[in-house]
C-alpha cells in the first residue's frame, strides 16, 4: 500500500536573490507502507531539506507531496502540527528530550497535546517499555539516564503516537558504536512489527539495517540500493562503495 508520494518536489532557498539555493532539484519516490528507508549523501546534498519537507516543518517550492493520499503541500501551520502530531514521530540524533520532565512525562507528551486520557497513556507505555527495556528508567530524568537508555525513550515518545511514519535524523550519530546497533536492532524490530521508518544517516552501518537506501547528490536522487537477501555486512559494503563513488563524482 502507498504510503508517501513524492513527484518532482523542489525547494529553492532564496529564491528571489541574486544567489538562489536549488537544494533539492527534482525528487520523485514512492515509499509504502512497512518500508525502512536510509537517506544518504554527502554534506549538503539535501537530505535534511528532504526530510522537513516530509515532515511539513519546510515547504517545497514546487512538485507534490502526499500522505495516505492527503495532499501536505497546502497545510497552514496549525494544520501541520495537528498533522504532525497526529501522523508522524521524530527521533533526533541528541534525542531532545525535556531535562525538566521525567521520562515517563516526555514520552506521554505527544499524547498530553492530543488530549489523550492518563488511563489510555499508562496502558500504552507497557508494552513500549517493556519492548524497549526502559522500564527501569522510565520515572528517572533525562540527565539520570545514559545516551542510549535516552534514545529509547525518545523512540517510546515518537512511537506512542503510533505514528504512519518514523522519520530519524541522524538517530545513532550521538552514540559509540556498541549502542549504536543496540538501538539499530530496535529500528529493526519496530519496522518488523510493520512501522514505516525514513532515517537519513551519514553511517553505511545504520544504512545497512534499512531495507532501501536512496542516495542524494546534488538535490537529486543519484542511486537506490535495495537490501534484499544480503547480509548486513554485504549491504554495508555496497552501501560503502556507492558512497565513494557518489563522492568521487563518478556516474
Ligand atoms: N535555510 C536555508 N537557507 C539557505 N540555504 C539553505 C538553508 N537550509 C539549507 N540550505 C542549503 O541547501 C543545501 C542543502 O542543505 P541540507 O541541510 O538539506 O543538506 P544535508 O544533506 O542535510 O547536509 P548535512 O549532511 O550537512 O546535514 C545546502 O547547500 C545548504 O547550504
Amino acid at each position: 500500500m502507498n504510503l508517501l508520494h513524492l513527484s518532482h518536489i523542489k525547494r529553492t532557498y532564496n529564491a528571489n536573490s541574486t544567489h538562489p539555493v536549488h537544494a533539492l532539484k527534482d525528487i520523485s519516490f514512492d515509499v509504502n507502507a512497512g518500508e525502512y528507508i536510509a537517506i544518504m549523501g554527502e554534506s549538503g546534498a539535501g537530505k535534511s531539506t528532504l526530510l522537513n519537507i516530509i515532515a511539513t516543518l519546510e515547504k517545497a517550492s514546487a512538485g507534490e507531496i502526499l500522505l495516505n493520499g492527503q495532499d501536505l503541500s497546502d497545510l497552514t501551520a496549525d494544520e501541520a502540527a495537528k498533522y504532525r502530531r497526529e501522523h508522524l514521530g521524530f527521533i533526533f540524533q541528541h534525542f531532545n528530550l525535556l531535562d525538566s520532565l521525567s521520562n515517563r512525562d516526555n514520552i506521554y507528551l505527544p499524547l498530553v497535546l492530543a488530549q489523550v486520557p492518563v488511563a489510555e497513556m499508562a496502558k500504552r507505555v507497557k508494552p513500549l517499555a517493556k519492548a524497549l527495556g526502559i522500564n527501569k528508567i522510565i520515572d528517572r530524568f533525562p540527565t539520570e539516564t545514559s545516551g542510549g537508555q535516552q534514545q529509547r525513550v525518545a523512540i517510546a515518545r515518537a512511537l506512542i503516537a503510533q505514528p504512519d511514519l518514523l522519520l530519524a535524523d541522524e538517530p545513532t550519530g550521538a552514540l559509540d558504536s556498541n549502542t549504536s546497533n543496540e538501538i539499530l536492532d530496535l529500528f529493526d524490530t519496530v519496522n518488523g512489527n510493520g512501522q514505516t521508518i525514513i532515517m537519513v544517516t551519514h553511517s553505511a552501518a545504520a544504512a545497512s539495517h534499512a531495507k532501501r537506501t536512496l542516495f542524494i547528490k546534488d538535490g537529486r536522487i543519484y542511486h537506490e540500493l535495495f537490501r534484499g537477501d544480503d547480509s548486513l555486512k554485504e549491504y554495508q559494503e555496497q552501501i560503502s562503495n556507492t558512497m565513494m563513488t557518489l563522492t568521487n563524482g563518478g556516474e
